[in-house]
C-alpha cells in the first residue's frame, strides 16, 4: 500500500501538531483506510493486527468531531478491562494537546466513585470506560449519554461476547439512535460479526488484510514442556535472551502468584496482575512494568487485549490459552509498531490439540524448538561475557589497568595466565548453573530422605546452617536429621526424611528464614 501521510486526511492543524509530536511519520494502514470514513460520518467495523494503531485511527476523528463549546459527553469509548481504560484516555490526551478544550475522562471499577462525579460535574466530552463502572454511574444519573455522537468499543468482539453484551446493551439503550458507531479489534470471529448487524448502520467493514492473523514480526515458538519443569525453562529463557521487558501469561488467577513467588525467589524482578488485586495495587505494577522497575510481568488475560508497552520484548504463553483469539491478543502484546518480538508457547501433554486448532485460527505455523540446556544458557553467559571484555577494550582508558598486569607477569606470570584467572573470577560469582546441574544429576536422595530444592532469591544473607536451622526449629525436626547437600548463590539443597517433607514443605511455606520468604519445593530430575 502507498503510505498516506496525515496531511492528506483532511485534519486540524491542531491535530497535526499533536501527531507530529509523537512522532508519527505516517498514517499506518488501518488509520490511513478508517478515518476518512469516520470523519463522514459512517459505521465502521475496523479490524487490523495488533499494535497497528486502531487507537489512533478511532481516537484521531473522534477528536476532530467533538464541539468543545458545549460541556456535554459526545464521545463513549467502552473498554474491556481496566488499564485499557486509562491507556486509551492518555493517548487521547496526548493527541488532543493542542485541543486543551475538550474534557476527557476516563471512569473504571475500583476508583473512588465520588472523585468521578466531582469530574464528571465539571462537563466532560469524551469517556473511555468499563462498562460495569459506567452502568454505575447511568444508575446514580452522574452519566448521561443524550448527547452521544460516537459510541466506540474497542475491543469489539469481547465486549460482544458472553461477558459483557447485557451491560454493552444497557448502556446503548441509553444512547441516541441516530448516534455513530465504531467498533475496533484485531480479530473478528464470525459469530460476533454476524451479531454486528443488530447494532450497526450499514457498516464499512474496514479490514487490513493480510495472510495471517499475527503480526510477521513476532516469532512463534512453542517448547514441549513438562508441567513441573515450567518454571525452570522459564527462568532459562529469560537468561539466554535478557529481555529488556517480558510477559507471562497464565490462565488462572492462582498460577500468576505461584509463578511471580518461583520467580521472585530466583531473584527475577517480576510481579503479578489479576483481577483479584486491589486497583491501587493493579496501577502500581503497572506503572512498575512500564518504567521498568518491574522487568517480568506474570498476569491473566487481564493484559492480554490492547494493552501497550514498548519494551515487552518476548510474550511467554506458560499456559496454552483457552481461545484462539487470545492467543493472537497475548502474543501481540510485543512486536508492537513494526517492531520485532518474539512469542514462546510451553505445551504440556494434550495442550499440542489446542496449539494446533490455533495454528489453523491464526494461518500461522509455530515452530518447535529443543528445550534450551544448562550448557546453552552457560553458552549465552560466556558469550555475553566475551562481548563485554571486546567492548571494553574498544572503550580504552585501560592504562591504569595494564600496569598491574604489568607487575604479575614481571612475576613470571604470562598474560594468558592472569586473563584467565580474572575470568575465573568474574565468572565465578554467578556459577550456579553448572552447580545445579551437578546437584540435580541423581535428585536420588539418600534412602529414606527426600531431596528438597531450597530458594532464596538475590542478595539474601541466609547461610545453608540458617536453613537447616529454621527447620529445625520450625518443623521441630532435629537437626542431625536433616542432610545438607550444597549451597550456591541462590540456591540450596536439603534432604529431610520422607516421614516429614510434606510437614517440611507446609510448614516453611507459611515461614519466613532471617525474615525472608524463601521458595521449598521437592526437587525434581531435570
Ligand atoms: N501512525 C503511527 N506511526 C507510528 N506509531 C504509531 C502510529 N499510530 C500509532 N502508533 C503507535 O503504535 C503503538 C500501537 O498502537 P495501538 O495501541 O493503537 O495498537 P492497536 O492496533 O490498538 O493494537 P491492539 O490490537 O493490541 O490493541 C502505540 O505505541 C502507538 O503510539
Ligand atoms: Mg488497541
Amino acid at each position: 500500500m502507498e503510505k498516506i501521510k496525515f496531511e492528506e486526511l483532511n485534519l486540524s492543524k491542531e491535530i497535526l501538531k499533536a501527531i507530529e509530536e509523537l512522532g508519527y511519520e505516517e498514517a499506518t494502514p488501518i488509520q490511513a483506510k478508517t478515518i476518512p470514513i469516520i470523519l463522514q460520518g459512517k459505521d465502521i467495523i475496523g479490524q487490523a493486527q495488533t499494535g497497528t494503531g486502531k487507537t489512533a485511527a478511532f481516537g484521531i476523528p473522534t477528536l476532530e468531531r467533538i464541539d468543545p463549546s458545549k460541556k456535554t459527553i459526545q464521545a463513549l469509548i467502552l473498554c474491556p478491562t481496566r488499564e485499557l481504560a486509562i491507556q486509551v484516555s492518555e493517548e487521547l490526551k496526548k493527541l488532543s494537546k493542542y485541543k486543551k478544550a475538550i474534557g476527557i475522562l476516563p471512569i473504571y471499577g475500583g476508583q473512588s466513585i465520588e472523585r468521578q462525579i466531582q469530574s464528571l460535574k465539571k462537563g466532560v466530552n469524551i469517556i473511555i470506560g468499563t462498562p460495569g463502572r459506567c452502568i454505575d454511574h447511568i444508575e446514580r444519573g452522574t452519566l448521561k449519554l443524550e448527547d452521544i455522537k460516537l459510541f466506540i468499543l474497542d475491543e469489539a468482539d469481547e465486549m460482544l461476547n458472553m461477558g459483557f453484551i447485557e451491560d454493552i446493551e444497557f448502556i446503548l439503550d441509553k444512547t441516541p439512535k441516530d448516534k455513530q458507531t465504531l467498533l475496533f479489534s484485531a480479530t473478528m470471529p464470525d459469530p460476533i460479526l454476524k451479531l454486528t448487524k443488530k447494532y450497526l448502520k450499514n457498516p464499512e467493514h474496514i479490514k487490513v488484510v493480510h495472510k495471517e492473523l499475527t503480526v510477521p514480526t513476532i516469532e512463534q515458538i512453542y517448547f514441549e514442556v513438562k508441567e513441573a519443569h515450567k518454571i525452570e525453562i522459564l527462568s532459562r529463557l529469560l537468561d539466554i535472551y535478557n529481555p529488556k521487558l517480558a510477559l507471562v501469561f497464565c490462565n488462572t488467577k492462582k498460577k500468576v502468584d505461584e509463578v511471580v513467588s518461583s520467580l521472585q525467589a530466583r531473584g527475577y524482578l517480576a510481579d503479578a496482575l489479576h483481577g483479584d488485586m486491589k486497583q491501587n495495587q493493579r496501577d502500581r505494577v503497572m506503572a512498575k512494568f512500564r518504567s521498568g522497575t518491574i522487568d517480568v510481568l506474570v498476569a491473566t488475560d487481564v493484559a492480554a487485549r490492547g494493552i501497550d508497552v514498548e519494551d515487552v520484548e518476548i510474550v511467554f504463553n506458560y499456559d496454552v490459552p483457552q481461545d484462539e483469539e487470545y492467543y493472537v491478543h497475548r502474543i501481540g502484546r510485543t512486536g508492537r509498531a513494526g517492531r520485532e518480538g518474539k512469542a514462546f508457547t510451553f505445551v504440556s501433554g494434550k495442550d499440542i490439540y489446542k496449539l494446533r486448532d490455533i495454528q489453523r485460527y491464526t494461518k500461522t505455523k509455530i515452530k518447535l524448538q529443543k528445550i534450551p540446556t544448562l550448557h546453552d544458557v552457560e553458552e549465552s553467559r560466556t558469550s555475553k561475557i566475551i562481548d563485554r571484555i571486546k567492548e571494553s577494550i574498544n572503550e580504552g582508558n585501560l592504562e591504569k589497568y595494564s600496569d598491574i598486569i604489568e607487575r604479575i607477569i614481571d612475576d613470571e606470570y604470562t598474560s594468558l595466565d592472569v586473563a584467565a584467572a580474572l575470568l575465573k573470577i568474574v565468572m565465578s560469582e554467578d556459577k550456579r548453573y553448572d552447580e545445579i546441574e551437578d546437584a540435580f544429576e541423581g535428585t536420588g536422595a539418600e534412602p529414606g530422605m527426600v531431596r528438597l530444592f531450597v530458594n532464596v532469591g538475590k542478595n539474601h544473607k541466609i547461610s545453608p546452617r540458617d536453613i537447616v536451622g529454621a527447620i529445625a526449629d520450625k518443623v521441630k525436626l532435629p537437626g542431625d536429621l536433616i542432610g545438607r547437600i550444597d549451597i550456591f548463590d541462590k540456591f540450596s539443597f536439603v534432604e529431610v526424611p520422607t516421614d516429614y517433607a510434606n510437614e517440611v514443605l507446609d510448614i516453611m511455606k507459611n515461614n519466613t528464614i532471617k525474615g525472608k520468604k524463601v521458595n521449598i519445593e521437592i526437587a525434581k530430575n531435570k
